[in-house]
């Protein structure tokens, strides 16, 4: 008699965290319900914490509100964004997961494609990436690919994947001012294609569908300062992906963009927009020669040392842009004690005393 088949374990299912910012319901979930019932949600309330952000039966979640921020990183909180979508990488602080993925919760499943997002951003971070020397035929690691002839079999290995930047159907990522342009204009085109982003070259990443390897890569992934109180906005995924790129380069790792697809639901107002950016869209003519020109020195060996290294840069070479780049320098710093802190290594963890008392304990859970 056949055996019952053994229930398949979705992958990655107790090793990777789901990070949602919010300030809307999140019925969203509803539609997402068979891919992320398996993970374990982490959810940024942004905005009023008195509100309550009510989360759809049978879902596996922390949910964490400005007083949790707050209560959990004191002073530190100073480095994460009030009222901005870049509250998210507090969830990125928090998790104890090896991996992330991120999305908006306008953002639906573009529904007919053989794959979820969720899965193809797994399979993504799982093989590797190729950097050094670009195969046209795109992910050789894909079913029914390979790398081409003339392709040097040295680099065939790859290298590490950190970072899977997924893409939108309906509302692309554009800027105020296209979005301005063009209000009517929506993407309709789905393009079945995997890339890894040349070593070099940089990328503009946005945080609407995105996976990580936190363990590779998460400290680098600090949203910039934005939203309340700060003079610009919308540029907090822009900024994080421009620091975890170059420092993807040094420590030889990779970035790949393409799939998966979202339907991205929302259009933003572009108006509100344009006041959050604009700012970002002339000082972003010196930040990426900027970026182009770093160094980082072969003392830099892990992210963080990157990072701190990095921020030096910042507050030196764009301090004199505007005084924004040495609070945005300083508030890398602090990410990073944050990060630290919240994520001591083994050594550190084992020399610390054991408080008994767990500092981030989230909201607790609407009755
Ligand atoms: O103050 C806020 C505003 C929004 N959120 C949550 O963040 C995401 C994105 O919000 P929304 O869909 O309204 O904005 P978009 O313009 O589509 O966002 C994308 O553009 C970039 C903005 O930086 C970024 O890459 C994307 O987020 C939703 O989940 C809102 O609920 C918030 O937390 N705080
Ligand atoms: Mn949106």
């Amino acid at each position: 008699m056949a055996q019952p088949a053994t229930p398949v374990s979705p992958p990655l299912k107790d090793e990777l965290d789901i990070v949602i910012p919010t300030i809307r319901n999140l019925d969203f979930l509803e539609m997402w319900r068979p891919f992320f019932q398996p993970y374990h949600l982490i959810i940024v309330q942004d905005g009023d914490p008195t509100k309550t952000i009510r989360v759809p039966d049978g879902f596996d979640y922390e949910l964490y509100n400005r007083n949790d921020v707050n209560r959990i990183l004191g002073p530190k909180a100073s480095c994460i964004s009030f009222k901005d979508s870049a509250c998210r990488c507090f969830g990125f602080l928090v998790s104890k997961k090896k991996y992330i993925f991120t999305i908006d919760d306008d953002c639906f499943d573009p529904s007919g494609k053989e794959i979820n997002a969720l899965a193809q951003h797994i399979h993504n971070l799982l093989k590797p990436s190729t950097p050094l020397f670009f195969n046209t035929l795109y992910d050789p690691f894909r079913e029914g690919a390979d790398f081409v002839r003339g392709y040097p079999f040295s680099f065939r290995e790859g290298v590490p994947t950190a970072i899977s930047h997924g893409l939108w159907l309906n509302i692309p990522d554009y800027d105020a001012p296209t979005q301005l342009v063009k209000p009517l204009e929506r993407n309709t085109r789905y393009v079945d294609a995997v890339m890894t982003i040349p070593k070099g070259t940089l990328f503009p990443m946005c945080g609407m569908n995105l996976g990580f390897n936190r363990e590779l890569i998460g400290p680098a992934m600090y949203f910039g300062l934005m939203g309340d109180g700060q003079p610009i906005g919308r540029y907090d995924d822009m900024w994080a992906g421009w620091c975890a790129k170059v420092i993807c380069d040094h420590l030889n790792l990779g970035v790949k963009t393409g799939l998966p697809y979202i339907w991205h639901s929302k259009a933003s107002n572009p108006f509100v927009n344009l006041k959050k950016e604009y700012k970002g869209i002339y000082w972003q003519e010196d930040i990426i020669p900027f970026f182009q020109s770093v160094v980082l020195s072969k003392e830099c060996t892990t992210v963080q040392k990157c990072y701190i290294e990095l921020s030096k840069m910042v507050k030196e070479k764009l301090g004199p842009v505007d005084p924004y780049f040495q609070k945005l320098g300083d508030a890398m710093v602090t990410w990073i004690e944050a990060w630290e802190e919240l994520n001591p290594s083994p050594q550190a963890a084992a020399a610390a005393e054991p408080s008994g008392v767990k500092k981030n304990e989230p909201s607790p859970k609407p009755k």
